[in-house]
């Protein structure tokens, strides 16, 4: 990011145009000097008002538009903000653009400056600027629910709460060194103080085990897999809807794996066709085969299309029977089908929904994303360390750097807070 922190920016903050309008916003302590260079007065704070737009210096007219001024330190930048919502054709977007770089100080945004603003200025934190990232991204109303939860401080708020128990159980530790010998420090502890680490432990515990936000994007990794002509890209093209893969009476048709997302039943899907397998002297077949085989590894869960018994990993494996029109069933299959009647898709369905539904995060949960999973796991390193009872003075350094690596969630370095509750709340007379 550039040094000039005190710049004031401006940039186009809609879709590419043409559109029906365009959002130009301009934020830092000359923007209310670019809206009189423009509107040639200065509308009322927080109020739309129509003004025309001119070069500076009175010049042509440029469009007729709606001009916000949100002042600083309360606008979401947290600096002086203007809008301009001007009509939204490329040239009149490329006119007013242009007009604003001739007024001085002013220079185009970097991307997500306007929101890097908002978080230096401590309008929002770390984890509410990427909940506002996900929520730019978000394509499924999945997604859309977990980023406003995030955007909206509820991790955020989460993370303090962890923090005023690290915080409350690091004050019991200090005021016993404070009274004590070190070696009564462990006798002296206050009643409740490991049961309250513990269960903040447990309590971290839990939000690492479950599914990451992420999993709302990438999908549930389902692989199709069995021998060669099993049904397996005819079972794929029914449940994605297409003719995603190529399929044929030939055995060895499907090469490549063929990579599908889909949403069954709300939630997302990755599927993935694969070569059937068997050994070959055909050298691009067996590439393929391999490739099957690997996709299998890394297969959250399995459409296992051939001999029930012979399915590669049980615990992840739906054994499908194909081609239940023609076959006789089998008893050891999880479920039959039949893409030419379509008797069973809907049972596979259903097991899939059922088997999926531990790897997504639930409706309504506040799930985090990979970079506050990789905290918390270090954050429980540190409380687990300081269970360990043998020794109180390491036990609150564990503590200490617990509570730093927390605040990298929130981006905030929290130590006056820290400071503040150690000495205001436990006065100890000192
Ligand atoms: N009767 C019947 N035929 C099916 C069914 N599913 C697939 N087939 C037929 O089985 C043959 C093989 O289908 P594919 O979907 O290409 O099989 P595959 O497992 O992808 O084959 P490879 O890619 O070659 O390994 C085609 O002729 C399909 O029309 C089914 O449910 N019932
Ligand atoms: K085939
Ligand atoms: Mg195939």
């Amino acid at each position: 990011m550039s040094a000039d922190r005190g710049a004031t920016i401006y940039a186009l903050s809609s879709g590419t145009p043409p559109a029906a309008i365009a959002v130009i916003r301009v934020s830092g302590p000359r923007a209310d000097a670019a809206v009189e260079a423009l509107a040639g007065r200065l509308p009322e704070a927080r109020r739309p008002s129509l003004a025309v737009l001119r070069r500076p210096g009175g010049g042509d007219v440029l469009d007729r538009a709606l001009v916000l001024r949100f002042p600083g330190p309360t606008s979401s930048t947290g600096e002086d903000l203007a809008e301009f919502h001007v009509h939204g054709g490329r040239s009149v977007v490329a006119a007013v653009l242009a007009a604003l770089a001739q007024v001085g100080g002013l220079r185009p945004a970097e991307p997500g400056e306007f929101t890097r603003r908002a978080f230096e200025n401590g309008r929002i934190d770390l984890s509410e600027a990427e909940g506002l990232a996900d929520l730019l991204m978000a394509e499924t109303e999945a997604q859309r629910r977990m980023a406003l939860q995030l955007a909206g401080g509820a991790l955020s708020r989460r993370v303090e709460d962890w923090q005023r128990t690290l915080l409350a159980l690091s004050a019991q530790l200090e005021a016993v060194f404070d009274f004590a010998d070190e070696a009564d420090v462990g006798s002296d502890l206050p009643s409740g103080w490991s049961e309250s680490l513990r269960a903040l432990a447990t309590e971290v515990g839990a939000a690492l085990a479950r599914p990451s936000i992420e999993r709302l994007r990438d999908g549930v990794r389902t692989v199709i897999a069995g021998p060669p002509n099993a049904g397996k890209s005819s079972l794929l093209n029914v449940l994605v809807g297409r003719e995603a893969a190529i399929t044929s009476a030939i055995p060895g048709t499907t090469r490549d794996l063929v990579e599908a997302p889909t949403a069954i039943g709300g939630a997302p899907f990755l599927l993935i066709d694969t070569a059937g397998l068997r050994e070959t002297g055909d050298v691009i077949e067996t590439i393929g085969v391999e490739r099957a085989r690997a996709s299998l590894e890394a297969a959250d869960i399995i459409l296992w299309l051939g001999d029930p018994e012979a399915s590669p990993d049980p615990g992840r494996s739906i054994r499908v029977q194909s081609k239940a029109d023609i076959n006789d069933a089998d008893p050891k299959a999880d479920c039959r089908v039949s893409v030419v009647t379509g008797a069973g898709i809907d049972d596979l369905i259903a097991l899939l929904r059922e088997r999926s539904a531990g790897l997504l995060p639930r409706e309504g949960e506040l799930a985090i994303n990979a970079r506050h999973q990789a905290i918390l796991r270090d954050v429980l390193e540190h409380l687990r360390e300081a269970q360990s009872p043998h020794d109180p003075i390491l036990a609150a350094e564990s503590l200490r750097v617990a509570r730093g690596s927390l605040d990298r969630i929130t981006g905030r370095a929290g130590v006056e807070d820290m400071l503040d509750a150690l000495f205001g709340t436990f006065c100890i007379g000192k």
